[in-house]
């Protein structure tokens, strides 16, 4: 990876009349890289990937495609892009490949040119043998394979998809996610999703917003870093009475387990683990493991967005 960003954008902000849809958002995407936009519905995930596309105009910020302001330069910048939006242009009516060659012609491909280029991008979105089909025929998922070669067609540097995997089965799901691995190998791509196992599938960096605003821009190690712990694994060779162990200070509930194991709930963050093992050792119980449990990567996101558990299920689908 080389250190010129793909996307540059500072400082976004988009109103809707007097509804503050996004606010504050500063982003960037490097080569070879595959960022997610993580959010519930309503966040501001497709206002903003309209905005970094050229689709819509922020009310405030500077977006840079590869070095070109997209405000200054839109021609030249929007070069450098392919966008599949949440709901993809596609004309039902036109075969696979009449559809890419118009798409080819639109991103001004020159004319002998464009053959080479929409056979490369059928055969790097699996769709070799799908050209004569009508589009309006095709299943969910080989539709949102035309979506994607369209926006490959013209190989621009940064690939923007904005929901990719929404109304897609779960072998389709598998095969889109797949596919956006194999892009990054030769784009830098940029991708919303309100579920959390698409980052994990797809994404090297996670950015989650809630009401317009960025919570949290790192890996997803260091969310999953952010996980509080509430529980302890102890084992002992000569395991106490569960009584003697809810008795040392900073434990809430002790549980049984089998072999001389038992689970121990403690406040978040304050683990008893340094009394456990020194009662153990005053009493002579053979302390043999002393394991802390983590709240699951799902728990820290949504601990991120939300302090109330709402629409949990959701985001959890
Ligand atoms: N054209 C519009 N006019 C008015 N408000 C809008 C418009 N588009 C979006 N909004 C509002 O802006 C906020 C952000 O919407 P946006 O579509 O960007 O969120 P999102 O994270 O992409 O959600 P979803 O996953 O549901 O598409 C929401 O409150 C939405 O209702």
């Amino acid at each position: 990876m080389t250190d010129t960003p793909l996307i540059e954008a500072r400082g976004l902000a988009r109103y809707y009349g007097s509804h503050c849809a996004v606010q504050g958002i500063s982003l960037e995407l490097r080569p070879g890289e595959v960022l997610g936009l993580l959010g519930p519905n309503g966040a501001g995930k497709s206002t903003t990937l309209s905005m970094i596309s050229g689709n819509l105009a922020p009310s405030a910020g500077h977006i840079r495609i590869n070095g070109i302001d997209l405000l200054d330069d839109p021609r030249g910048a929007k070069r450098h892009l392919g966008y599949l939006p949440e709901h993809p242009p596609l004309y039902r009516d036109l075969t696979v490949d009449e559809f890419l060659h118009y798409a080819a012609r639109l991103h001004s491909i020159p004319r002998k040119a464009v053959n080479e280029a929409v056979d490369l991008a059928k055969s790097r979105t699996g769709l070799e043998d799908a050209g004569r089909a009508l589009i309006g025929v095709l299943s969910k998922g080989f539709q949102q394979r035309v979506g994607i070669a369209q926006a490959i067609v013209h190989q621009p540097a940064v690939i923007i998809l904005d929901e990719p995997t929404v109304g897609l089965d779960p072998l389709q799901i598998r095969e889109i996610r797949d596919l956006i691995r194999e892009l990054c190998h030769e784009h830098g791509v940029i991708l919303s999703t309100h579920i959390l196992a698409e980052v994990q599938a797809t994404c090297h960096r996670v950015m989650i917003i809630n009401r317009g605003h960025t919570v949290f821009t790192d890996t997803l190690q260091h969310l999953a870093d952010r996980r509080p712990s509430t529980a302890l694994k102890v084992g002992f060779a000569s395991p106490p009475d569960a009584r003697a162990l809810a008795e040392i200070e900073g434990i809430l509930a002790v549980q049984a387990l089998a072999d001389g194991r038992y689970r121990i709930e403690h406040a978040p963050d304050r683990s008893p683990a340094g009394r456990i093992a020194e009662r153990a050792v005053s009493q002579g119980w053979g302390l043999c493991e002393l394991t802390p449990e983590r709240a699951s990567l799902e728990q820290a996101f949504l601990n991120t967005i939300y302090h109330e558990h709402d629409d949990i299920e959701e985001l959890t689908a």
